[in-house]
């Protein structure tokens, strides 16, 4: 039926009030298909729907447990949320930190305490937490530990930003969750905002950087530099290991610098002792002795030494329950003759961490090995 079709006074006539009603019902309706069709379509073709749901889902859940509630997020900001690590939780303390208690005395008076005794500071220009601090030295030598330390003796929120947070994103998509990396932290200060290998994130601009990183790393300096005026209690703490690589620019934004270097004898073995404390050890262990043979090696690596060690009397004693058990089918001899102690590890013995340390020793040449290796040019 065509409009010519209808009879010129039935088009003429005003309408009925139940023909609007009806009207108002279908148009809503029909508005209301389109709008979730749309979104619907929008939501299927958006590849990160679902990570962005349960960014939001965690964002929600670690807001509620470092207690703050009824602070509106962005989307943005809710993914970054969700890389909050609630201070409470975290497990390190400065007294699983050994060897470093000058960086931590230095990082206590100039750190911690102008967060804790903000009073003290009011009006002091000079006296403020600094906006940035940088931590470098080679790897495994307590970057991550003395930066979840401060967090959790200073009582800040700790952002542990991951350099592909920012960057794996769309294009366009980097700028707004850097904006929302300062916008989040600000909402939740006091805060620390923890960037791990900063060099990778923020290294030297070259005219190689693709224009979208060029201008996430200006945007996120100068909202770094935002700090500077605001009354904010917001402060970037990055660690690297190659200070070098990162951009001078940023560098000069982290005037307060620690170096935490590879362990001196005496550090390694107040390391040793640390990692070692609450293990059964026989009366002989010396780590004296450890620390002397261990130059150049990280606190992670004595870790892993000391992991390696305590293993050995896992095995021991693995091996030891298998021999019982043959001897016992062989004699048929009963269960109840099986002496008190024997469901127990033996204690760590020095040679233990003597074939810790050998084994150490050949993973390292293994891969000092294999990095040179890859050195060599093809050509
Ligand atoms: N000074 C130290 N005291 C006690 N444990 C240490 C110390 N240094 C390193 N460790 C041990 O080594 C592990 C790795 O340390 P951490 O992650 O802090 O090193 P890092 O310097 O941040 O390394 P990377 O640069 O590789 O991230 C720690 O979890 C801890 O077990």
């Amino acid at each position: 039926m065509f409009l010519k079709d209808i009879p010129r006074d039935a088009l003429m006539r005003p309408l009925t009030r139940n023909e609007v009603v009806g009207m108002v019902v279908r148009l809503t309706i029909f508005g209301a298909a389109t709008y979730f069709s749309i979104k619907w379509v929008v939501e299927a073709l958006d590849p990160t729907h679902k990570q962005k749901l349960q960014a939001k889902k965690r964002a929600e859940q670690l807001m509620k447990q470092i207690g703050v509630e009824g602070v509106k997020l962005t989307e943005y900001e809710m993914n970054i949320a969700s890389h909050l690590v609630d201070p409470r939780s975290m497990k390190v303390n400065w007294r699983d930190i050994a060897g470093l208690d000058e960086v931590i005395t230095e990082l206590q008076d100039t750190v911690i305490l102008p967060f804790q005794k903000r009073h003290l500071f009011v009006g002091s220009k000079l006296f403020q937490p600094p906006k940035g601090v940088l931590l470098y030295g080679p790897p495994g030598c307590g970057k991550t530990l003395i930066a979840k330390a401060t967090a959790k003796a200073s009582g800040c929120q700790f952002i542990n930003l991951q350099a592909s947070t920012l960057t794996d994103k769309w294009y366009g998509e980097s700028q707004k969750l850097t904006a929302a990396v300062f916008s989040l932290a600000v909402k939740i200060q006091p805060c620390i905002i923890f960037i791990d290998e900063i060099d990778s994130f923020l290294r030297n601009r070259s005219s190689l950087d693709h224009e979208a990183t060029a201008m996430m790393k200006a945007q996120f300096m100068s909202l770094w530099d935002g700090l500077e005026t605001g009354d904010s209690q917001v402060m970037v703490m990055g660690a690297t290991n190659r200070p070098q690589d990162v951009d001078p620019a940023i560098l000069r934004r982290m005037p307060t610098a620690f170096q935490i270097s590879l362990p001196n004898v005496k550090q390694r073995q107040d390391i040793l002792k640390l990692i070692l404390a609450g293990e059964n050890l026989s009366n002989a262990i010396n780590l004296k002795e450890i620390a002397e043979k261990t130059e150049g090696y990280s606190g992670s690596d004595l870790r892993e030494l000391c992991r390696d060690a305590a293993m050995y009397r896992v095995r021991d004693y693995v091996r030891k329950q298998q021999m019982k058990q043959i001897a016992q089918q062989l004699q048929e001899s009963d269960e109840d003759e099986r002496p008190v102690d024997e469901d127990r590890l033996r204690p760590v013995t020095q040679l233990d961490l003597l074939f810790g340390l050998d084994k150490m020793k050949e993973s390292k040449q293994a891969t000092a090995c294999h990095s040179s290796l890859k050195e060599v040019p093809l050509d």
